[in-house]
């Protein structure tokens, strides 16, 4: 029997979770997931990387889907809202038909992931004169156009289907050449087709491009399709009035509209459609599976505090649930930077997963129907809670309180009066799950650090010969001119933003750093420091291969390509991610086995957070923090614009967009919790500190199972010896009545 059978959870979901080699439990499991079964509210703080995911999400899932199956509790979304079919003449996106990171919604199609990801319409023509639009929603990648049924989902990539790409392109059998113009976001393309001159082409904002492709009109039918890359697109087939009108030619609705008896593609596992029945049931669901067949309104809501988080839990839940069907559990990923739906259309799925702001977006647009939620979830709750109590409160007031709503908190660091205030407003006699008390950090974790101090390493910094030298944040680029003896405090701070640059290479160097994750302030350092790596040898080279410095950033500003650069750093193609505090929380990169604060946090809290994106799943890691010696003047905008074209390197208090930064105070409350070490002048730990960062701690995330039986085993010992004493008792007892029953009787004879 798993241990995970113990705690409750379906077989279908071990299944999955065993795939990932989740054997047993960790101890934020053991103890969260029976107490959410059981029903109640719960806030639960446990270190970095010890597996809080999981914790929260396996029992919401498995509620989730027993809810399902009990088919009289589904509450389903009101038929005008959950079905096209009859205004569109029975057009509309393929469920059958969609790669499974693509999600959509009416006839709004969204993939967020860096892999192309296709889908092909239910019904298409074959014969007259047909267009249709698509309305870029964003500026990620996509192709439209038409596709054969035996066409593969990437279209323009084979003989059976045509494409008409942003770049400018458009593509068939693979072969892609220049067309038309470059479109993206807000644009609208019209994709036509005429059967009686065998050709198609597309228009942008209503300017057509002419002929694109030439083809058999006797080829088949004509679907219309898509495949996109972290995009979004809404299509109108006719249901509206079209944007463009196109002369001689009228909207696809219109037509005769057919579809292949040939059965669909099997379909990807499913992230938010209930597609996927087992041969077995299928014949009993005929019967009885309409009411979840039908768009069902969400039960669980998950608020998460970056898009990255979000996106991780996300496709967390589809591995967790992919042996769970009949019905299917339906996950939808609500994040920032979309636009909103207007309430048209509702945002489907059992499961949601989202960011604070675009929640709150669609919930006030009447998108998303929170009437039936049964779990609200808020992961990394104290921050949630810092940055955004507005918004989280605001959602939590159109929730169905007071029904069986459970709330959930979790965080490593849950202790501020600011949590525990909020949670006492929300939650009802909630247990807490605290495993290690406050802001505990895992064991397998290194802390070491270096002092910046410019006077210490003048070599380094100072060498006019090297070439090397970063190109700091400008705050000084008006007041440092010379460095001399470094007597003022704005001759330091410059200095110590050189020297911190040096020493990351000599750490990188040291421990012969094969990945690393870099913190620094603000996107600016962040940008600093990824040009100074391209040109200390990170550039890619001319064969493609990335360099020895390869790196890729991730802050606020990098909007669409947050992701991308996320897995390609994820992937092993570059080897450093630098990144603002947005990567702070809750990444998950296996077996990472360095960390580096270049500018330390600015509260203990976030340091935390940021170190434990190592020492993760049973791993050793080595968080290093340079520690400048002095206090530092940086960036602190509070202009309109956020910092751009700003070069009022004035302080805050005199009305600029500076301010001294005190590393050496800002490093106390680590030094007494933690107790770094620091490195020696060769940039290494102590000799007798011989760890393998990244290895196998070989101690297994669920040997903290031992401190736990230890400290249990005396009640087991007297629960032990109560049952034996209550087994004697009993097996005594008929002895005894057949005693007294025999004196009695003897004494009635007598
Ligand atoms: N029972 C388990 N057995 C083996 N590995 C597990 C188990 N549970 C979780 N993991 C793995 O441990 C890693 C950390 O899990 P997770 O991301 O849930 O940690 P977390 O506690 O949420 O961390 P953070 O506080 O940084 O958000 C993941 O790679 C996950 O796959």
């Amino acid at each position: 029997m798993s241990a995970f059978e113990d705690l409750g959870v379906l077989p279908e979901i071990i299944k999955a979770i065993e795939e990932l080699d989740w054997l047993l439990p960790t101890p934020i499991q053991s103890e969260a997931i029976p107490l959410i079964l059981g029903g109640g509210d719960i806030l639960a703080a446990a270190e970095t990387g010890s597996g809080k995911t999981g914790a929260f999400a396996l029992p919401i899932l498995q509620i989730t889907y027993e809810t399902l199956n009990n088919k009289a509790d589904i509450p389903v979304l009101p038929e005008d809202q959950s079905s096209n079919e009859s205004k569109d003449n029975g057009i509309e996106w393929d469920q059958l038909n969609r790669d499974r990171e693509l999600a959509v919604d009416g006839l709004v199609c969204q993939a967020r992931s860096a892999a192309w990801n296709g889908i092909r319409a239910t019904k298409g023509i074959s014969s007259g004169k047909f267009y249709y639009e698509a309305i870029i929603r964003d500026e990620g990648l996509c192709r439209v156009g038409w596709a054969l049924s035996k066409a593969t989902r990437n279209i323009g990539t084979d003989k059976f289907s045509w494409g008409y790409g942003g770049t400018g392109k458009k593509s068939h059998q693979g072969t892609f050449a220049d067309y038309g113009k470059p479109f993206g976001n807000n644009d609208c393309i019209g994709c036509y087709i005429n059967f009686d001159d065998e050709v198609m082409g597309y228009t942008k904002n209503g300017e057509d491009f002419g002929e694109a492709f030439t083809f058999n009109s006797k080829a088949g039918i004509f679907y219309p399709a898509l495949v996109l890359k972290n995009a979004e697109i809404a299509f109108n087939f006719g249901k509206d009035p079209m944007k463009h009108q196109l002369k001689g030619y009228k909207p696809l609705i219109e037509a005769e509209l057919l579809a292949d008896q040939a059965s669909a593609p099997a379909p990807e596992p499913s992230n938010n459609k209930n597609i996927k029945k087992s041969n077995k049931k299928e014949k009993e669901d005929k019967s009885t599976n309409t009411q979840s067949d039908k768009p069902r309104k969400p039960l669980s809501l998950i608020i998460e505090p970056t898009r990255e988080l979000a996106d991780q839990t996300y496709s967390a839940i589809l591995n967790f649930s992919k042996y769970l069907d009949n019905p299917n559990i339906q996950v939808s990923l609500c994040i920032g930077g979309e636009k909103s739906l207007g309430g048209r259309n509702k945002i489907e799925g059992d499961i949601i997963i989202g960011t604070p702001g675009r929640l709150e977006s669609l919930v006030k647009d009447g998108s998303i129907d929170l009437s039936s939620i049964r779990f609200f979830v808020l992961d990394e709750a104290d921050q949630l809670i810092e940055d955004n109590l507005s918004i989280v409160n605001y959602i939590y007031n159109k929730l169905p309180i007071g029904q069986n709503l459970q709330i959930l908190f979790f965080s490593a660091t849950l202790h501020s009066n600011k949590v525990i205030k909020f949670s006492e407003q929300i939650t009802k006699n909630p247990t807490w799950v605290d495993l290690k008390g406050k802001d505990f950090i895992p064991d397998l974790i290194t802390h070491a650090y270096i002092k910046a101090d410019p006077s210490k390493y003048e070599t380094l910094w100072r060498d006019s010969e090297n070439p090397l030298r970063i190109r700091t944040d400008g705050v000084h680029a008006m007041d440092v001119t010379k460095f001399g003896k470094l007597k003022e405090p704005e001759q330091k701070s410059e200095a110590i933003k050189l020297l911190k640059a040096q020493l990351l290479l000599k750490c990188i160097q040291s421990f012969k750093m094969d990945q690393a994750i870099i913190f620094a302030r603000t996107r600016v350092d962040c940008d600093c420091i990824h040009n100074f790596l391209k040109e200390a040898g990170g550039e890619s080279t001319k064969s493609g291969l990335e360099g020895e410095y390869s790196s890729t950033v991730l802050h606020g500003d990098v909007n669409k390509a947050r992701k991308e650069n996320l897995e390609k750093f994820k992937n092993g193609e570059v080897r450093f991610l630098i990144c603002t505090d947005v990567a702070a929380r809750g990444i998950d990169i296996r077996g990472l086995p360095f960390m580096i604060n270049y500018t330390l946090p600015a509260s203990f809290e976030d340091y935390i957070h940021r170190v434990g994106r190592v020492g993760r799943a049973d791993r050793i890691g080595l968080a290093i923090s340079l520690v400048g010696s002095d206090q530092e003047k940086v960036w602190y905008h509070t202009c309109r614009d956020k910092g751009r074209g700003c070069h009022n390197t004035k302080l805050t208090e005199n009305g600029g967009c500076c301010i001294w930064y005190d590393e050496p105070e800002l490093f106390h409350p680590i030094q007494e919790s933690i107790g770094p070490v620091e490195l020696n002048d060769q940039f290494q730990l102590p000799q007798d500190m011989n760890l393998t960062f990244g290895a196998s701690s070989n101690k297994s995330l669920v040997l903290d199972y031992q401190p736990h039986t230890e400290e249990l085993s005396s009640r087991v010992e007297q629960l032990s010896q109560l049952e034996q004493t209550i087994q004697r008792d009993y097996l005594s007892l008929p002895i005894r009545i057949t005693e007294i029953v025999n004196n009695n009787n003897n004494k009635m004879k007598s």
